[in-house]
């Protein structure tokens, strides 16, 4: 009888072990039997690490040319797939939204984020639904876009008054402070109803608030390419040092905002705006269906606000104006358009339809110098085939619009400046076009894009009506040098003679 159990025992030992291998066999099998899609040779450990610049949508744009549209990289232990064809961003912001929909949770962006409490850089959720969608309808739907006209009214109007000053002097104006001062004042008086121009935070301040969490955000952390082991590289290299720092600048800002909403201190100028509502939803929580807002997911909202809607505006402008004062016969033909359009002193929000090579003028800006060059990171939330090749689970996704917009299948002398390509075009910018992609595509296409283009044509147009531009005495060219960040701007400061018109 012992003897039977005995036989019995390791009959099923072994039974197990056949069935273990199997297992294993089937496992080695299938992912031998996975199609990857190409990339470089690659180094132990650092992976491709060491093939991205200090501009990655540059080295990345390069290596694609040798790899294809459809590349996986290897950046530390993380797969990172890179899309750099309108046929490929079709399938992985289209065919495959939802599949590619996500963020990763990088180490910048969780603490940013209030732990990913906000709209752009929280991974897709049911949170991340309802926080969009409270924000789509109070900030960003075409009702409120156009409730805030006279905001964007008045600042222009400063704006101008600013530029006047310079002008009746001919001395240079540093239009990249002007540009972020514009657009950060439009921002701030919509998102909590307090200029940033004479509010206390102008001190030179907040722009470098600003500008730091945007370079936080956008540098290369070790512990998001060695999750077990980057942390300690971080901590030594400084870059966690100044992670925290940056973070804990701007959350004591955003405090401050807060706290003075909810002491009444912020209602002096009496503009509806949304950190209000969003502390008005904080209080009404008890009600059924109530969406549980808690100060740190106000305070995410309104950070994501600042970071995403202040610096790709006024970047655009920036570049608008660099790329016209280097293309004087498009500055020409455009003021020519907008001088004999408009008869008053003031461009306003009523005439911009009629002003059809300004809209041509802000789509060529905006393919040449898509703001997020590499949209926002998407992280993939299941395993799918593009064009044959096996997409994984949890791959990190950059989708190159920068390069896109540079292919050749598409667009002809792509570097030159040239907005009359679009005569005739139907192409725009609402992510149905994917050889232009400058606000992205799909669920996670940027929610505020009538907000940033109607600002952006705005504040270009009235520029363009009052005064004509040139370059500093002895001054021949203006660089074109990139900044990196999350978001790419030009680097040094543009500064140009205004003559009144
Ligand atoms: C020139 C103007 C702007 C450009 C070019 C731009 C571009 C973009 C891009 C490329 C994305 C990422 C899309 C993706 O991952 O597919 C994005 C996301 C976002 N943008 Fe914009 N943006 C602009 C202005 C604004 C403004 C004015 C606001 C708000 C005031 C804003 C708020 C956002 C938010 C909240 C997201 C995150 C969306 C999400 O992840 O669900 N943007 N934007």
């Amino acid at each position: 009888m012992l003897g039977l159990d005995r036989m019995m025992h390791s009959l099923s030992i072994w039974v197990v072990s056949l069935l273990l291998l199997l297992f294993f066999l089937l496992l080695k099998t299938k992912t031998h039997n996975k199609k990857l899609p190409p990339g470089p040779p690659k180094l132990p450990l650092l992976g491709h690490l060491h093939l991205i610049g200090s501009l990655p949508h540059r080295s990345l744009w390069k290596l694609s040319r040798t790899y294809g549209p459809i590349m996986l990289l290897k950046l530390g232990s993380i797969p990172t797939i890179v899309i750099s064809s309108a046929a490929a961003a079709r399938e992985v912001l289209q065919v495959h939204d939802l599949a590619c929909c996500s963020r990763p949770r990088l180490a910048a962006s969780a603490r940013f984020s209030y732990n990913f409490l906000d709209i752009g850089l929280s991974p897709y959720s049911d949170h991340w639904r309802e926080v969009r969608k409270i924000c789509v309808l109070e900030l960003f739907s075409a009702r409120r876009v156009q409730s805030f006209k006279s905001i964007r009214e008045e600042e222009v109007a400063l704006l101008l008054k600013s530029i006047s000053q310079s002008s009746s002097l001919e001395i240079p104006v540093d239009l990249s402070e002007e540009s972020y001062t514009f657009t950060a004042n439009i921002t701030t008086r919509i998102a909590f109803g307090k200029s940033f121009r004479g509010s206390g935070l102008d001190n030179g301040n907040f722009h470098q608030v600003i500008r730091r969490a945007i370079a936080a955000l956008g540098s290369l952390s070790m512990t998001d390419f060695f999750p077990n082991v980057g942390w300690v590289i971080d901590r030594l290299s400084g870059v966690s040092g100044r992670l925290e720092k940056s973070f804990a600048e701007l959350d004591a800002f955003l405090q401050q905002v807060v706290d003075d909403h909810i002491n009444f201190k912020a209602t002096s100028q009496n503009e509806e705006n949304i950190v209000d509502v969003l502390l008005e939803m904080e209080r009404d929580c008890s009600k059924p269906n109530a969406l549980q807002l808690t100060r740190d997911c106000i305070k995410a909202l309104i950070m994501d606000i600042f970071i995403a809607g202040v610096n790709p505006g006024a970047g655009t402008i920036i570049w608008a104006m660099t790329e016209l004062v280097r293309n004087p016969r498009v500055m020409k033909k455009l003021q020519d358009e907008i001088r004999t359009s408009v008869k008053e002193n003031q461009v306003k929000e009523n005439d911009l339809e009629k002003l059809q090579y300004l809209k041509m003028v802000m789509k060529e800006v905006l393919r040449l110098h898509a703001p997020a060059p590499l949209l926002l990171p998407r992280e993939t939330l299941s395993h799918f085939k593009l064009n044959g090749y096996d997409i994984d689970l949890k791959a990190h996704l950059y989708v190159n619009v920068w390069a896109i917009g540079r292919d050749l299948d598409y667009w002809t002398n792509p570097e030159e400046f040239l907005p009359e390509r679009f005569i005739g075009s139907t192409i725009d910018y609402k992510g149905q076009n994917f050889e232009y992609l400058p606000f992205g595509a799909g669920r996670r296409i940027c929610p505020g894009m009538n907000m940033g283009i109607v600002t952006m044509e705005l504040a270009l147009a009235n520029l363009l009506l009052l005064f004509d531009w040139k370059l500093p005495n002895g001054m021949k060219d203006v660089d074109m040098e990139e900044d990196a960040g999350l978001t790419v701007s030009k680097k040094l400061p543009l500064k140009l003679i205004p003559v009144g018109y």
